[in-house]
């Protein structure tokens, strides 16, 4: 028992040192993993990436944010473009640094909530870019069958999940470690299951350890607004985010 606090405390400061979004956002040691050919890659399933149930508007969409992630020069040459595509696992925390040891005390059958569905295409399909420079993201999803409220539509707890998802991580990104505070929601009109429609957050102001980011949900065009959001976020210690 003795040795496993030591351990848990050792990994919790190794986590500390570590913004809990640089394992979101492609750690280094995950990318050296994905490099080691099967069966050494031990590198988890990126979710967000395209898969047979992705509409054709979806997949779209996902090229035309991926093609701007990397651009070519004049001289031919590639580098890094405005936009970067975030992956996304369904078990985060294992694939910190150090987490593997801290995930099997820490809740070890927990599952990122809008992950945890096998089936592709039944629930949450989305996929998340970042434009560092402009500090706004925009997350492509589209809403699968049991997702359902009103009948054929969007369920509003499902929609604020989404808003929940994109703006907290945009927050984690650009603040570290947060939690959300406060969520607000407008919906405007709504969302048709099966749909393909856009989630654009901006982050409107930062104050101390407080991040406001606001949010709108369109169709896919962006002709129509669904749903309208301000969130804030606090920064907080990862023991905090661990509830330790
Ligand atoms: C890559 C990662 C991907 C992540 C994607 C998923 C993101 C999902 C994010 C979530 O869903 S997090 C889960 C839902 N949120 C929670 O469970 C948070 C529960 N609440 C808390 O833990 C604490 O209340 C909280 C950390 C938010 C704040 O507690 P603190 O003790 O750190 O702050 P404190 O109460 O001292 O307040 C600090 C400041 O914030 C202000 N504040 C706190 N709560 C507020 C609130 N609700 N509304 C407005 N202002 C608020 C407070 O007035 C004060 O302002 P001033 O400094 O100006 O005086």
């Amino acid at each position: 028992m003795l040795r496993s606090i030591v351990r848990i405390s050792r990994v919790c400061q190794s986590l500390g040192s570590l913004p809990y979004v640089q394992t979101q956002l492609g750690h280094p040691a995950v990318r050296t993993m994905s490099t080691l050919p099967w069966p050494f890659n031990s590198a988890p399933r990126d979710f967000s990436l395209p898969n047979s149930s992705w509409s054709s508007e979806m997949t779209r969409l996902y090229e035309h944010y991926n093609s701007q992630c990397e651009v070519e020069t004049e001289d031919g040459e590639k580098q890094r473009g405005p936009w970067r595509r975030l992956p996304s696992y369904n078990r985060s925390l294992k694939y910190a640094k150090g987490g593997v040891y801290l995930s099997k005390f820490v809740q070890s059958k927990a599952r990122l909530f809008t992950r945890n569905i096998k089936t592709a295409g039944a629930a949450f399909e989305y996929v998340m870019f970042i434009n560092k420079e402009e500090q706004r993201s925009v997350c492509i999803f589209q809403a699968g069958h049991l997702l359902e409220g009103p009948p054929g539509h969007v369920h509003g707890g499902a929609i604020a999940t989404m808003i929940d998802s994109v703006t907290g991580t945009h927050a984690t990104y650009l603040s570290g470690p947060v939690m959300t505070a406060n969520l607000n929601i407008n919906y405007r009109s709504p969302i048709p299951l099966g749909s393909t429609v856009l989630l654009e957050s901006c982050m409107d102001k930062k104050e101390g350890r407080k991040t406001f980011i606001s949010c709108k949900v369109t169709s896919a065009d962006s002709s129509k607004l669904h749903t309208e959001a301000t969130a804030l976020f606090l920064s907080v210690s990862v023991s905090h985010l661990l509830g330790m």
